[in-house]
């Protein structure tokens, strides 16, 4: 879930370690249930009847007191006061609901006809559901989540170690030129299907707020570096016939292919730019290089893209001799044998890697 996501800022809000949620808890353990609107605005002030004018701290405490009375609580819209209390909603009766009780039905109403966040505390069944405007979302128990975020963590790192062992092989087939179409494809499924769960992950993080630390440790152990080299690896086979960015397909592109439409080569090589052909999965296709360079120690990115630019392929760089290298643009003796070296070296550890 991106940052920006509407959804994900309402989830960060109500984490536990928020005020609001200590609050919510609070409510919820003792059992009176509490109808809560955040933020007042001019479409909820006609709906307001009478309560009392309280303008007090948004604490635990005080949300459990005033949960207390009859009616709903209004907080501001920065969660830090706690504005009305015991008040009386009263949104349009004709706005569609699918809930039964009143409670959840003025909430659900109030949070369409306002566009405000409205949560709403049941007193009978222990949930904390969120209303704003269409969305509702009923918060899950935290060892729920804590369980299913565990669970997710294990098929990552099972997802991690086949992409892994995909990338190695790549790089040996990359320097042995035989890499065709299909097997580029079956490595860009398996970063998507990383970062997949990777983002399914990021959810349970939001959610979990200050209980979600060490899953959130985890994962950036387990998807370190992946984004850049998935990246590159887009950027190495993506046909540049055409004017896209590969940042665009990896981050775009690539996410609108159903789970059954990533399992189809043909789809990721048709996003990759190559109209679909006979057999095109079988054909040989050369990277620039990219990923290749990027991992000899101390070469400029500027640099990388002089030498791509001017040779094309990988292929052609390391057929290259070090009188020719150093033709190129920001290329002397030394990094002409740094290049040389680095790319020997890195197609020596693919080709042993590969056996592991
Ligand atoms: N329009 C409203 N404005 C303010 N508060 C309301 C409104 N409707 C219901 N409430 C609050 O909800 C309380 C419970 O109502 P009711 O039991 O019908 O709802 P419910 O949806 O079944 O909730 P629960 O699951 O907690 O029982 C009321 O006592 C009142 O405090």
């Amino acid at each position: 879930m991106r940052s920006d996501d509407p959804v994900y800022k309402i989830l960060k809000s109500v984490a536990p370690g928020t005020g609001l949620r200590d609050g919510l808890d609070n409510v919820l353990r003792a059992k009176t249930g509490a109808l809560i609107v955040v933020g007042s605005n001019e479409a909820l002030e006609p709906l307001v009847d009478g309560g009392f004018y309280i303008n007090c701290d948004l604490t635990p405490a005080n949300l459990y007191e005033l949960a207390k009375m009859d009616g709903a609580i209004i907080v501001s819209e920065d969660r830090k006061k706690i504005l009305y209390a015991n008040t009386l909603l009263l949104p349009e009766s004709s706005i569609p609901s699918t809930e039964t009780g009143i409670r959840h039905r003025t909430a659900e109403r109030v949070a369409k006809q306002t566009k405000q966040l409205v949560v709403s505390i049941s007193q009978r069944r222990n949930v904390i559901t969120l209303y704003k405007g269409n969305w509702r979302y009923a918060l899950k128990d935290i060892g729920v989540i804590l369980g299913k975020a565990n669970q997710a963590i294990q098929t990552l790192d099972k997802y991690k170690s086949v992409l892994d062992k995909g990338l190695i092989n790549l790089s040996a087939l990359e320097f042995e030129e035989i890499v065709t179409f299909n097997e580029v494809a079956a490595v860009i499924q398996r970063i998507e299907m990383v970062l997949r769960i990777k983002e399914e992950i990021e959810k349970y993080i939001v959610e979990l707020g200050t209980e979600g630390r060490l899953i959130s440790m985890q994962l950036e152990e387990l998807v370190a570096g992946v984004e850049l080299e998935s990246y590159l690896v887009i950027k190495d086979y993506c046909n540049d016939s055409e004017e896209r960015s590969a940042l665009d397909v990896l981050k775009n592109e690539l996410k609108n292919l159903s789970a059954d439409e990533l399992l189809e080569p043909e789809n990721i090589i048709n996003i990759l730019g190559y109209p679909p052909t006979v057999n095109i999965g079988e054909k040989i296709v050369y990277p620039r290089g990219f990923r290749a360079l990027t991992k000899v120690p101390r070469i400029p990115i500027s640099v990388i893209d002089n030498l791509i630019e001017y040779y094309g392929k990988l292929t052609n760089i390391v057929n290259a001799s070090m009188e020719e290298l150093d033709l190129i643009d920001g290329i002397g003796e030394v990094r002409a044998k740094l290049i040389a070296d680095g790319l020997r070296r890195i197609r020596e550890q693919a080709f042993f890697e590969r056996h592991i």
